[in-house]
């Protein structure tokens, strides 16, 4: 398996994923001041620092509140558009971190040759499709091959996928993929359960429901040995 820098290749020479994932990958190879746009007709680099890009999703949120309110002027809601602006680039922030740098060189030479597992790491991410927030927390492990890395990277790695636009399932396995890119462990395997807030607060209003999605690589996929006994640490986890 080929290095971090190596995959954000393959990717972008279209080797993996689809168009949306290849303008991540591109826009996360940018600099956090000057950040780059894709469109529907292929990658468009545009440069635009965040600046210039608050700006702009400010005044949309202006025409939003204009819509909802009419008068968007009064006192509570004068600096919202402003506020949301910085609020949808924060939550967006994973365009512009790349895999790279947030395990830096937390890669550490050990001969741990059983499985690792974290638990409960929280999960927070904006579905694609309403753009209003799912979450709920996963659970990531993984079997070593000669190094480990960083615990708190495993939920970095986390945060770097989450804050995007996303849907569960893709979520899960770039977290997986990530982890596999990383330190070229034996198996990965990723279980997520979260709720929806798109089911929750319109649509279909179901309440209580939780939405689970694995992904499964190497040993973990391969063996059913590997699988139950990632699943037994799963249904171990504390509530
Ligand atoms: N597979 C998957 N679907 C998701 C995720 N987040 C939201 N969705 C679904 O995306 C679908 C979008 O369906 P549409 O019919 O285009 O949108 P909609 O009219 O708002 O649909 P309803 O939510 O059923 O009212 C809905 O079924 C959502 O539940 C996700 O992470 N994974
Ligand atoms: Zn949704």
């Amino acid at each position: 398996m080929g290095s971090i820098g190596e995959k954000r290749v393959r990717e972008e020479e279209g080797g993996v994923g689809s168009e949306k994932e290849k303008r991540s990958v591109t826009e996360t190879a940018c600099s956090d001041v000057t950040d780059s746009v894709g469109d529907g007709a292929g990658v468009i680099m545009k440069a635009l620092s965040r600046g210039e890009r608050e700006r702009r999703i400010a005044d949309a949120i202006q025409t939003v509140l204009e819509c909802l309110e009419g008068d968007s002027n009064r006192e509570g809601l004068r600096k919202t558009p402003s506020r949301y602006a910085k609020a949808l680039m924060d939550f967006t922030d994973g365009y512009r971190m790349s895999l790279r740098e947030v395990v830096g060189d937390a890669e550490f030479v050990e001969s741990h040759s059983e499985i690792v597992f974290l638990s409960n790491v929280e999960v927070h991410s904006l579905c694609e499709h309403h753009m209003v927030p799912f979450h709920g927390k996963c659970h990531i492990a993984y079997i070593p091959n000669g190094k480990v890395i960083g615990l708190s990277k495993l939920a970095r790695i986390t945060e770097l996928y989450s804050k995007r636009l996303q849907i569960q399932e893709r979520l899960t396995r770039e977290i997986a993929e990530a982890v596999e890119e990383a330190i070229d462990p034996l198996g990965v395997a990723v279980f997520m359960e979260a709720s929806h807030m798109c089911m929750v607060m319109r649509g279909v209003k179901k309440t209580s429901a939780k939405t689970v999605t694995m992904s499964m690589m190497g040993c973990f996929k391969n063996e059913d040995r590997r699988r139950s006994e990632f699943m037994d640490l799963v249904r171990g986890a504390p509530k």
